[in-house]
């Protein structure tokens, strides 16, 4: 820091001073302006007797003259000065001799004070010119006046004005001042350091300012180095605090300020030492060559003299609207503090009241009443505030208020959220359980019930968002209300769906159950009415369940195009089922068994449905003829639906479409199946044929007399002893009794042939095990790979292999029964020759 310390001066000169410049008067000249003037440049010493005009630059309310540009030109004579002046400002605590020292210095009439009155003199800023010197010089408004009070205002700005405009600003001070913080204007010099910094921060090292201080009624005791360094620590210090700008954090104080210390006799006890040192003094401002000289070239703003009117008035306008000079007052100041301590006590218990309404909230669940809750806590709080902070400057006081209460607003409203969130879920939650529980009562209208249910969920969420809602909060549930409205919507619609779906179910099951034994009972008994009867069948269950679901879809409020649809699929799903039901009735075995039966009631019953007993007389071959004939002929009737004409019908108005090929619908039995199924009744009627005829030729064997003859001959004993016998007479008569009873109605033939097929089949069964053991069946190696590589096809392949064990049976039994006659009909010959190809064929899948 470039500190320039001058050694101090023991001044021995006393004078006493008493006059007094009233504000309307003309001032007195002063005793000093007889003084002998220093040798500066373009200067002369104060010595005329004529009073140099002073203006008042800046007036107590801030207002700043427009006589400056006159004063300048016309009474100043500086007009054509151009660079070639100095200015210069005196700054400091009031009433500590400033004018008196500027009147001495520069042989101004700057009013001084009157020592009887001690009161203010100097009212905002005078400017003047010096006497006989190109140099103008600011008397500044003394500060910590008891005047202005705690308003610091004019002050601050006005030593920053100061600051800004001079080339060397005096701070004048007493001596015990020096040390103290406001008593130095220390505080007052870092505000005005900082706004500087701020608004003129800019010219960094390109203009400094010299700060030159005076110590007045300087008593030796201290010297002047002790108290310049004391000086020198406290400018360091505040300017280490200041808040500096962006871009100028590092920025020293001497990039900005010279310092000059120098010190004064105490004008009253040491009047002649006094004057000397002011003279002295005197020429640090008059004479160039003085090794102290002031008005060095870096301190100059470069302001030529007739636009320093314009300058200094930016500058003040500047300074005036910055908004960071605004500073509080001592009463201000200490209401936002005590305000702020205050508010935070308070806030700190309403947080504590608040805090245990978090997890909860955070967890899903309702806080009861939670509104009422946060209510008493925000008042308790404000209660406390206003209790204590409301003895304080009212504006600041409601500031304050406002503030905290916009902060615990805002800590409140998150829990109002939380709240509203959770009243949300609940609502869905509430609607889904009463919901579904008014369904479960028998007869509930679905639409009546989702409308009553969506009603009460609102009306719940609308009740619980209210209670949250706080006064003096612009808080809105609108938005989620909105939402929930939203998510019942859809959750109406996704049970809506549900609840359909459940009632088409039910109706399925309905038509199904309905359909199942009329239609199955209808194809036991084929005939050409057996379509008409199936139809009538489907059509009144579909007329029934259209009537129940357009009486059921009244109640979930359908609208017209939905309803509609829905009897359409309703309809469509009706003859899927039908189909459904005929083909599960037209599985091969099945069909086949029909058939039979079909047949078996033509060949095997007589007119009165009782079973037939060939005579050897009777004709066997027209019957079984006419019977079989009459049964393939219903394979067709079988083969194809026949369906009402589906243009006159309604019912039948089954529109094809993408997935429902309604002709396909029609058919159940394809030409290949229908072959397959002739074929194999033909082999079950044959073998029907063949036992009748065994039947005739075992009643047709007759015993020869002699026969009879011999066996009374040669059997008399053991007749005797078995009629005497009651062991041998019981066991002949529980043996003899139904042979003979067999014998009687013809049926021995059917036992005799029950018995030989048992026979063979037995036999048979004992060869296959023979063989078994004798060869043993290779494991095929490849089945288990067929059936891991490609399931589809082993499917398929077992399919097969099962499919050709039953022919292998069927043709088995046919082959025994044909041994069991003696003889084999030609069909059968080519059945077994088949079943021998298909065995083959059957054992090469097996080996693959
Ligand atoms: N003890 C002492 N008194 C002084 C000195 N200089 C002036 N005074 C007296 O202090 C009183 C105030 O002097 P002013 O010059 O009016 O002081 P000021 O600082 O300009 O006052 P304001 O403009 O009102 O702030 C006057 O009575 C002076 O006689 C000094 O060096 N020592």
């Amino acid at each position: 820091m470039d500190i320039d310390i001058v050694p101090d001066i023991d001044h021995e000169t006393k004078e006493q001073e008493g006059h007094t410049y009233a504000m309307d008067t003309p001032p007195q000249s002063d005793k000093a302006l007889g003084v002998k003037a220093g040798a500066g440049a373009g200067t002369t010493a104060p010595s005329s007797k004529e009073i140099v005009p002073r203006l008042h630059l800046i007036d107590e309310e801030k207002r700043f003259s427009h006589e400056l540009s006159k004063y300048i030109c016309d009474k100043w004579g500086l007009k054509d000065a151009g660079f070639n002046y100095n200015l210069a400002a005196i700054f400091g605590s009031q009433s500590t001799g400033k004018s008196t020292l500027l009147n001495r210095l520069f042989g101004t009439d700057f009013d001084v004070m009157n020592e009887t009155a001690r009161m203010q003199t100097t009212k905002g800023i005078w400017i003047s010119q010096g006497k006989d010197m190109k140099v103008l010089i600011m008397d500044v408004e003394g500060t910590d006046g008891r005047e202005r009070g705690e308003d610091q205002d004019f002050e601050r700005k006005s030593a920053l004005f100061s600051v800004a405009t001079s080339e060397v600003l005096i701070v004048n001070m007493w001596e015990h001042q020096v040390g103290l913080y406001n008593g130095a204007n220390m505080g007052l010099l870092k505000t005005v350091f900082e706004v500087n910094l701020q608004l003129f921060g800019g010219n960094r090292g390109k203009e400094k300012t010299l700060l030159l201080f005076v110590i007045r009624d300087h008593v030796g005791s201290t010297p002047l180095a002790n108290l310049s360094s004391t000086l020198k620590t406290d400018l360091e210090r505040i300017w280490q605090g200041l808040s500096k700008p962006e871009g100028l954090e590092d920025c020293k104080i001497s990039d900005y300020f010279d310092f000059m210390f120098t010190t004064l006799p105490h004008k009253l006890l040491q009047p002649e030492q006094f004057e000397i040192e002011t003279q002295k003094l005197r020429h640090r401002f008059t004479d160039a060559k003085d090794p102290n000289y002031v008005f060095q070239p870096q301190y100059s703003k470069r302001v030529p003299a007739d636009g320093l009117h314009v300058y200094t008035e930016a500058i003040w306008e500047k300074i005036m609207t910055n908004k960071d000079l605004d500073l509080p007052t001592q009463q201000e100041l200490l209401a936002q503090f005590r305000c702020e301590e205050i508010a935070n006590a308070a806030f700190e218990v309403f947080k504590d009241q608040i805090k245990e309404f978090r997890h909860p909230i955070e967890a899903g669940q309702l806080v009861e009443d939670l509104g009422p809750k946060m209510n008493n806590a925000r008042d308790i709080a404000t209660q406390s505030f206003d209790k204590d902070a409301s003895r304080y400057l009212p504006a600041v006081y409601q500031r304050k208020r406002t503030e905290m209460l916009t902060k615990a607003n805002s800590m409140l409203e998150s829990y109002f959220v939380g709240q509203l969130k959770n009243l949300h879920k609940k609502a869905v939650s509430n609607f889904t359980t009463q919901l579904q529980q008014a369904l479960k009562v028998e007869g509930t209208e679905f639409g009546k019930a989702a409308a009553k249910t969506k009603r009460e969920a609102v009306d719940f969420f609308l009740k619980g968002a209210k209670a949250i809602k706080l006064t003096e909060t612009d808080w809105e549930y609108e938005e989620e209300l909105y939402q929930l409205e939203h998510d019942l919507e859809e959750l109406m619609t996704v049970q809506r769906e549900k609840e359909l779906t459940k009632m088409l179910t039910g109706l399925e099951k309905l038509i199904k159950k309905e359909l199942d034994e009329p239609v199955k009972l209808a194809l036991d008994q084929p005939g050409p009415s057996m379509w008409g009867r199936i139809m009538t069948i489907y059509r009144r269950t579909s007329e029934d369940a259209e009537l129940l679901l357009k009486k059921k879809a009244r109640t979930f409020e359908l609208k017209e195009e939905e309803e509609e649809q829905m009897v359409l699929n309703l309809k469509r799903q009706s003859w899927v089922l039908l189909t459904m039901k005929i083909q599960e009735e037209s599985v091969d075995g099945l069909i086949l068994y029909k058939l039979l039966n079909r047949f078996e009631e033509k060949f095997q019953r007589d007119s009165h449905g009782l079973p037939r007993v060939w005579n050897p007389t009777d004709d066997i071959d027209t019957p079984f003829r006419k019977a079989r004939e009459e049964t393939i002929e219903l394979i067709p009737l079988y083969a194809r639906i026949i369906a009402l004409d589906p243009v006159t019908d309604s019912h039948f108005s089954l529109e094809s479409s993408d997935d429902f090929d309604f002709d396909q619908s029609l058919q159940v039995l394809s030409e290949t199946r229908q072959q397959e199924l002739t074929t194999q009744f033909k082999r079950k009627a044959d073998a029907s044929y063949v036992e009748a005829k065994r039947s005739v030729v075992a009643t047709q064997a007759k015993i020869p007399y002699w026969v009879g003859v011999a066996l009374i001959v040669l059997g008399w004993n053991e007749f005797v002893t078995l009629i005497t016998s009651p062991l041998y007479l019981s066991l002949t008569m529980m043996v003899g009794l139904p042979l003979a009873a067999l014998w009687y109605l013809g049926m021995l033939g059917l036992v005799q042939s029950m018995g030989w097929r048992a026979y063979e089949q037995a036999l048979a069964l004992g060869r296959e095990k023979l063989r078994d053991v004798v060869h043993p069946p290779e494991q095929p190696m490849t089945v288990p790979a067929i059936q891991q590589d490609n399931s589809g096809q082993s499917g398929e392949f077992q399919g097969q292999e099962q499919q050709d064990r039953m022919s292998l049976h069927h043709r088995q039994s046919a082959r025994s029964l044909s041994q069991g006659t003696g003889g084999r009909s030609s069909a059968n010959e080519d059945d077994d020759d088949g079943s021998r190809i298909e065995m083959n064929t059957f054992e090469s899948k097996k080996t693959l």
